[in-house]
């Protein structure tokens, strides 16, 4: 898909494409749809993360919220987006042994009951021993630089997710 192709959606197939380049946060496509043309694939990443860096921190936070634990009880019911159960799925965590479930299901309970938002971590960057120890250390992060740390990870998975959208047409044509 190139950028021509991207700046000539309606404002309801670009928020079908892009709308969970964002997990489950469909307003951030919908709010930067007005600002086309974008030039380049970048430029339209740079503006749906200019929208996130604009939010006060309570929108921030409810980014973070919209996010699916890892490993979680949506992983174990199926209910997780296509994107994120690829993402989970490809880091291990659909294998994990009951042990290891219970491990990180106590990790992100203890991270959730601290930050107020669950852990969000990017799985593709990752594999199952890492998303368990980054957990454990981040744990211990003060709250604000968890709140950059955790929106950092947000931005890498739209970044591949977008990459992803952008690369799958190139490839076809
Ligand atoms: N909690 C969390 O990090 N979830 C996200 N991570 C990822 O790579 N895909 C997700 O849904």
């Amino acid at each position: 898909m190139d950028i021509e192709k991207v700046n000539s959606m309606d404002f309801g197939e670009f928020v079908d494409v892009f709308g969970n380049v964002i997990e489950r946060c469909p307003l951030i496509a919908a709010a930067v749809w007005s600002q086309r043309p974008f030039s380049d694939l970048e430029d339209l990443e740079k503006h749906l993360f200019a929208f996130i860096d604009a939010l006060p921190q309570s929108g921030q936070e409810g980014i973070l919220r919209c996010h699916p634990d890892l490993a979680g009880r949506e992983l174990q019911r199926g209910t997780l987006s296509a994107e994120s159960q690829r993402e989970q799925r490809g880091a291990g965590l659909t294998s994990l042994d009951a042990d290891e479930r219970l491990r990180l299901a106590e990790l992100n309970a203890q991270y959730r009951a601290r930050f107020g938002f669950p852990f969000v971590l990017a799985a593709r960057l990752s594999d199952r021993a890492a998303v368990q120890r980054e957990l454990a250390a981040r744990l211990h992060c003060p709250p604000a630089q968890e709140l950059r740390t955790a929106l950092g990870e947000v931005k890498k998975i739209g970044h591949l997710r977008l990459a992803d959208l952008l690369g799958a047409d190139q490839a076809r044509a």
